[in-house]
C-alpha cells in the first residue's frame, strides 16, 4: 500500500453504504467505484486481493464546500499544492475554491482561466471554483456558468480584501436576475453594516480583549443580512445559500423562509461549534473570523440546529494568511487578519464533539460529505459509495486519540486555534480518483486531484 498506488479492491467491516454500516468489499475501476459486495452477499464471484481495513471505518470523502486558497497572488497565505495536501491528510476529497483572497479573484472568466492555470498539475484532491458577484459583474455570470462553475459567492459588508468589493441590495437583485432558471446558487456572507453601528463610531474598549472584536460585530448585523437574503431567495426562487452562519437568532427567518417555500440552504463551520467567545485568551488573534464566534449558548444553540437539520451541513472555512498578518506581536484584535486555518482538522473535529452528542457515522456522510457536494452540483457523482460514482474514498479511525502540534500540520502556515488540541479520528488513507493521494503521512508523488467543472 504505497501512496500513488492505483486500487483495485479494498474492504473493511465498516463501510458506510447509505444508512447502513456493513462489512463489504469496494471494487475500483478507472477511477470510478464498479461494485460493492457485502459479505452477506455469498453468491459474489471471488474478488481476488484486497486491501483489507480491518475495522477502520470506509466511508466518501469528505467535500469542504468553502476554502479559501489564495493562489495566485496570496500564494504566500496558501495555495494549491499546500491546501489540497492538508485536505488529503484530512480526509477530505473534494474542496470548492472561493472566489476571492487570490488575485486575480474569480469574478470573470477571464479570471477563472487564470485560477485554473495557477492549479492545475497542483491538486492532491479534487478542486472546483465558484465564482464571485461584485458590483457590475453580472455580464460574467453566465459564461462563468457554462465553463462549470457551480455558483457564485457575495459579500454583503466588506470581504476584507479591497479587490472584492461588496454588493449593494441593487446589485443582488441584477445578479440573482441572471441567475434566475440557470440552476446555479447564490452564496452569502451575510453580514450588514447597521447604521447606529456607524454613528456610534469607533469604540474606546481594548483592542487585545476579544469582547471588543465581538461588540463591533453584533448578531444583528446577520440577522439583518439573512432577512434580506430571505426575501430575494422567495421573490427570484433562485437557490441561495448563507455561508458560515454563526449567530442562531438568525435560524427563525431561516426556518421560516424555507417553510414559505425558499430554496434555501444554510452552512455553520467547525470553529462556530467548537469555539465560543468566553474562552477566546486575550490577544488570541487566531481565533478572529467574520462572523465572530460567538457565546457557548450560542454555540450549543447551533448542535441543536444541526441535530434538527435546521442547518445543512458543516464545514472549514479555511481562510489563512500569513503570520505577521494575526498581528501577534501587538495581539489587536481589530486590525488581525479575518480568518481561521482549519482545513485539515474538520472531520475529527467534528467527530470528536459529535459523537458525545449522538451523531452517527452517517450523519456524517451527510453532513459533510453529501450535503456539500449537493450545494456544489457534484452529487451525482460524489460523496456516495454507489456503483459508477466516483472512487473518492476516506479510510480513518474514528477512535483514535491523537494531539494536533505543528509537525502534524500540512497548510501552509501552521497557525490555527486547534494546536494542542486532542483529537479522536485518524485519517489512515485518502483515495482520489481511485488512487492513493495520502497514507499514513505519505503523499502521491503526482497530484491525483482533478479540476472540477459542472454542468
Ligand atoms: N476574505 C475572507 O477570507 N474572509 C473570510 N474570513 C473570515 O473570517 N470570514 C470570511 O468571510
Ligand atoms: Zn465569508
Ligand atoms: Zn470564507
Amino acid at each position: 500500500m504505497e501512496a500513488g498506488m492505483a486500487v483495485k479492491v479494498l474492504k473493511s467491516q465498516r463501510v458506510v453504504l447509505g444508512q447502513e454500516i456493513c462489512s463489504a468489499s469496494i471494487v475500483l475501476k478507472d477511477g470510478k467505484i464498479q461494485d460493492i459486495v457485502k459479505d452477506s452477499d455469498k453468491n459474489k464471484l471471488h474478488l481476488g486481493q484486497a486491501m483489507d481495513f480491518g475495522d477502520l471505518v470506509i466511508m466518501p470523502g469528505v467535500i469542504d464546500s468553502h476554502v479559501h486558497v489564495n493562489e495566485p497572488g496570496r500564494t504566500d497565505w496558501e495555495g494549491y499544492w499546500t491546501a489540497t495536501r492538508s485536505a488529503a491528510a484530512g480526509g477530505i476529497t473534494t474542496i470548492v475554491d472561493m472566489p476571492l483572497n487570490s488575485i486575480p479573484p474569480t469574478t470573470s472568466l477571464r479570471h477563472l482561466q487564470t485560477k485554473l492555470q495557477a492549479a492545475e498539475g497542483q491538486c492532491f484532491v479534487n478542486t472546483a471554483f465558484w465564482g464571485g458577484v461584485i458590483p457590475g459583474n453580472e455580464q460574467e455570470l453566465r459564461p462563468m456558468i457554462s465553463a462549470g462553475v457551480p455558483g457564485f459567492k457575495c459579500f454583503m459588508i466588506h470581504s476584507g480584501v479591497d479587490e472584492f468589493p461588496h454588493v449593494t441590495e441593487k446589485d443582488l437583485h441584477k445578479a440573482m436576475a441572471e441567475l434566475q432558471g440557470t440552476g446555479s446558487v447564490m452564496l452569502f456572507h451575510a453580514e450588514l453594516e447597521l447604521e447606529d453601528l456607524k454613528q456610534t463610531g469607533k469604540s474606546k474598549a481594548d483592542p487585545c480583549e476579544y469582547s471588543t472584536f465581538l461588540d463591533s460585530r453584533p448578531e444583528n448585523m446577520e440577522v439583518e443580512a439573512v432577512q434580506q437574503v430571505c426575501q430575494l431567495c422567495l421573490r427570484y426562487q433562485v437557490r441561495c445559500h448563507i455561508v458560515h452562519l454563526s449567530s442562531a437568532k438568525a435560524l427563525s427567518i431561516t426556518d421560516a423562509a424555507r417553510k414559505a417555500g425558499a430554496p434555501l440552504t444554510v452552512e455553520t463551520t467547525h470553529h462556530y461549534l467548537n469555539l465560543a467567545a468566553e474562552h477566546i485568551p486575550r490577544s488570541a488573534t487566531h481565533f478572529k473570523c467574520c462572523p465572530p464566534i460567538r457565546s457557548q449558548v450560542n454555540q450549543e444553540k447551533l448542535w441543536h440546529a444541526l441535530k434538527e437539520a435546521r442547518i445543512d451541513m458543516v464545514v472549514s472555512d479555511h481562510s489563512p494568511c500569513t503570520v505577521g498578518m494575526k498581528k501577534l506581536g501587538t495581539g489587536n484584535f481589530l486590525e488581525a487578519w479575518g480568518g481561521i486555518a482549519s482545513l485539515q482538522f474538520g472531520l475529527p473535529l467534528f467527530w470528536t464533539s459529535a459523537k458525545k452528542r449522538g451523531f452517527s457515522l452517517q450523519d456524517i456522510v451527510m453532513l459533510l460529505c453529501q450535503k456539500p457536494a449537493e450545494l456544489s452540483s457534484l452529487a451525482s457523482r460524489k460523496a456516495s459509495l454507489l456503483p459508477g460514482y466516483d472512487a473518492d474514498i476516506v479510510i480513518w479511525d474514528p477512535d483514535k486519540e491523537y494531539e494536533i502540534t505543528e509537525e502534524c500540520v500540512h497548510h501552509k502556515n501552521k497557525l490555527t486555534p486547534y494546536l494542542g488540541c486532542k483529537l479522536h479520528g485518524e485519517v489512515i488513507a485518502t483515495i482520489v480518483a481511485g488512487k492513493i493521494t495520502y497514507i499514513k503521512g505519505q503523499f502521491a508523488p503526482e497530484p491525483p486531484g482533478q479540476l472540477l467543472f459542472v454542468k
